[in-house]
């Protein structure tokens, strides 16, 4: 595998770089980011927190407006940002900004013309960690977390995968995609009319049904416009209350959906991983 290193810029000591591969998952050429704290250059292999990002982001909203590489140097954490879907001329969209590119879902599609490229969860579960973990100074003590459509996709990685994470976070996560118009929409596109399928792919039908626990912290902005319409952070709650699942949801009065929330509560979000790496 051979990955191009495109930036790369000091931060709080330790270094913020982008590269581009090929991902053979995709099917097309991908962008990542990662910052590797000063803990990185000592020798020791340090533990990786993945961060997936909500509709209509890269791999840099999260890097250049939450504010959270100040406490990975201090924590010792890597952060790796993959772009939120595949991209290219040649890769299906959709003129809305919900739909298509920058707009994965992370699940992997099984509908024309989808399924060419939007293979999502299998290249965040499987190919991105294991080039990350071949290629950087980096265990294999992994996290996940995520805003909107990346805390749908965070959670939900997290519950099916339990043995491959240490801890799972959320910002207003799309709790109950198919319950909502943005999942409704996409799921129909991506997987189809069957929606039995979907299930697989909803926090709040995994979360009530779990018998094996990944920690989970979820924050949700009591003044977040899409809260009532799409994010339904009650039906995640109910779902954890079904199966006694350890999950610790916050609502935050005055907060909304924007990144001024999540720089505001990235570093709670950041203790809670480290001390769950260090179990
Ligand atoms: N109203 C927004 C919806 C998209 C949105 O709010 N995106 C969130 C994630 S769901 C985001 O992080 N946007 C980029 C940013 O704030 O940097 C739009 O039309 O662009």
């Amino acid at each position: 595998m051979t990955i191009e290193n495109l930036t790369i810029n000091k931060s709080f000591g330790g270094w913020h770089k982008q590269y581009s591969h090929h991902s053979t998952t995709l099917n097309c050429k991908m962008q990542f980011a990662i910052y590797l704290p000063p803990q990185a250059s000592n020798g020791n292999k340090i533990p990786v927190l993945y961060w997936l990002s909500g509709l209509t982001c890269t791999d840099e909203n999260f890097m250049q407006k939450s504010g959270a590489l100040r406490i990975a140097a201090e924590l010792g954490i890597a952060i790796v940002a993959p772009d939120t879907s595949p991209r290219g001329a040649e890769v299906a969209d959709d003129e809305g900004y919900d739909l298509g590119q920058g707009a994965s879902f992370y699940v992997n599609a099984t509908q024309a013309p989808w399924n060419r490229h939007y293979q999502m969860y299998d290249y965040v579960v499987q190919e991105l960690p294991k080039l990350i973990e071949s290629t950087f100074p980096v265990s294999a003590k992994r996290a996940i977390a995520g805003h909107s459509m990346g805390g749908h996709g965070a959670l939900t990685i997290a519950m099916l995968n339990p043995q491959r994470y240490s801890s799972v976070s959320a910002f207003s996560p799309i709790s109950n995609p198919m319950n909502c118009p943005w999942g409704q929409r996409t799921f129909s596109a991506y997987l189809g009319k069957d929606k039995a399928s979907w299930r697989n792919y909803d926090a709040s039908a995994l979360m009530q049904q779990a018998t094996q626990f990944v920690p989970a912290k979820v924050d949700q902005g009591a003044s977040d416009d899409f809260m009532i319409e799409q994010l339904k952070p009650e039906m995640l709650s109910a779902a954890a209350q079904v199966s006694g699942y350890p999950l610790d949801l916050t609502l935050h009065d005055g907060y909304d959906h924007s990144y001024y929330f999540i720089s505001s509560f990235i570093e709670d979000h950041l203790r809670f991983h480290a001390e769950h790496f260090n179990k």
